[in-house]
């Protein structure tokens, strides 16, 4: 296993999401080290500053500290939630060309570091940043993860909880595809204690459900003008399963290499997790209709990717 040993976390990026994963990361004790890295650097010193005083009723001891790009040459993780983020009325993909500007600088100076770690990449669009990731740092795929469909499978297990009168925890399912507006719920394996849930949903409740999950952002955006507590819970989850070597199937933007028919992309699929990265990506058994939805959504970004990359 050829990354850096340790549970040295850097972010890059300490606004609403940056700061709610550091706030999440803290309470669950999942790192021993913490720093915080943003071109805005007085917003990160107060971000420690604001965190340190919380450590002690954290249930680790745990040193935060703000930093530099030089501070990833030993860390294991680094967290990248810089960027622009949507606006009302902005999908995801608009973001693109700004964001994959500021990711070749920042992955640049990551890299220049001489960091040997694991990249995980929250910023949006999140499927193409990591492919941008990957390309920029010239890690091996498995060593990129994107936060993909991470938080709407949540968001559809959720809902399903609420539906069935059940805890969220005991609902299976995934939404893979793009984490944007081509995404998919996996309805054929979504399922409470191995009982398939769609059977007992109209065709209209499903597509209700399917679009709520979809739109989640922009009603969010709508009503408080971003979202970061979803999403901060669904990085520090991966996180745990990083740093605790837990072989955990997640969904994350993966990148494919003929999985479900596709390859040269970073897209949401269930994947296994542990201290190498994506260990493994689970192709799941769709049906034609399913299939055909997630070829659409691969298309989607590899058009994308072909006005950036060719
Ligand atoms: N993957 C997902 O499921 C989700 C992704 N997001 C995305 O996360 C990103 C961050 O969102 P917010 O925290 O709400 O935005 P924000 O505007 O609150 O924070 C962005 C931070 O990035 C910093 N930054 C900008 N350029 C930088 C650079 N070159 N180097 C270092 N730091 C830089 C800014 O100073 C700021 O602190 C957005 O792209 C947003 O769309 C948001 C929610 C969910
Ligand atoms: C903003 C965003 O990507 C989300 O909440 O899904």
């Amino acid at each position: 296993m050829n990354v850096t040993l340790g549970n040295k976390v850097v972010l890059v990026g300490t606004g609403a999401v940056g700061s709610s994963y550091a706030y999440a990361l803290m309470n669950q004790g999942i790192s021993d080290e913490l720093v915080l890295v943003d071109l805005n650097e007085e917003k990160a010193k107060g971000d420690v500053m604001d965190l340190d005083h919380g450590i002690v009723y954290a249930p680790n001891s745990m040193s935060i500290k703000f930093g530099t790009y030089e501070d990833c040459k030993d860390a294991a993780l680094v967290v990248i939630c810089a960027g622009a983020a949507q606006k009302p009325g902005e999908t995801r993909l608009d973001l693109v060309s700004k964001n994959v500007k500021i990711f070749e600088s920042i992955v640049n100076q990551i890299m220049q570091s001489g960091f040997n770690g694991i990249f995980l990449v929250a910023t949006n669009p999140v499927d193409i940043l990591a492919y941008a990731t990957w390309k920029f740092s010239g890690l091996p795929k498995e060593r990129v993860i994107g936060s993909g469909t991470v938080l709407d499978s949540a968001r559809f297990r959720y809902l399903l909880g609420e539906e069935f009168d059940t805890a969220p925890t005991s609902v299976h399912g995934y939404i893979i595809g793009e984490h944007g507006d081509s995404q998919l719920p996996v309805w054929s394996s979504a399922n409470i204690s191995g009982t398939q849930v769609a059977p007992k949903l109209t065709e209209e409740r499903k597509q209700e459900i399917a679009v709520q999950v979809r739109d989640a952002a922009y009603k969010i955006i709508e009503s408080k003008g971003a979202t970061y507590y979803g999403i901060a819970m669904g990085l520090a989850r991966i996180t745990r399963a990083i740093l605790k070597n837990e072989n955990v199937v997640l969904p994350v933007g993966a990148y494919l290499e003929g999985e479900n028919g596709h390859s040269d992309v970073y897209i949401g699929v269930p994947s296994v997790i542990n201290r190498t990265g994506i260990k493994k990506v689970v192709e799941l058994s769709l049906n034609d209709q399913e299939q055909e939805k997630f070829t659409k959504s691969v298309q989607t970004l590899k058009d994308i990717q072909a006005t950036i990359w060719g």
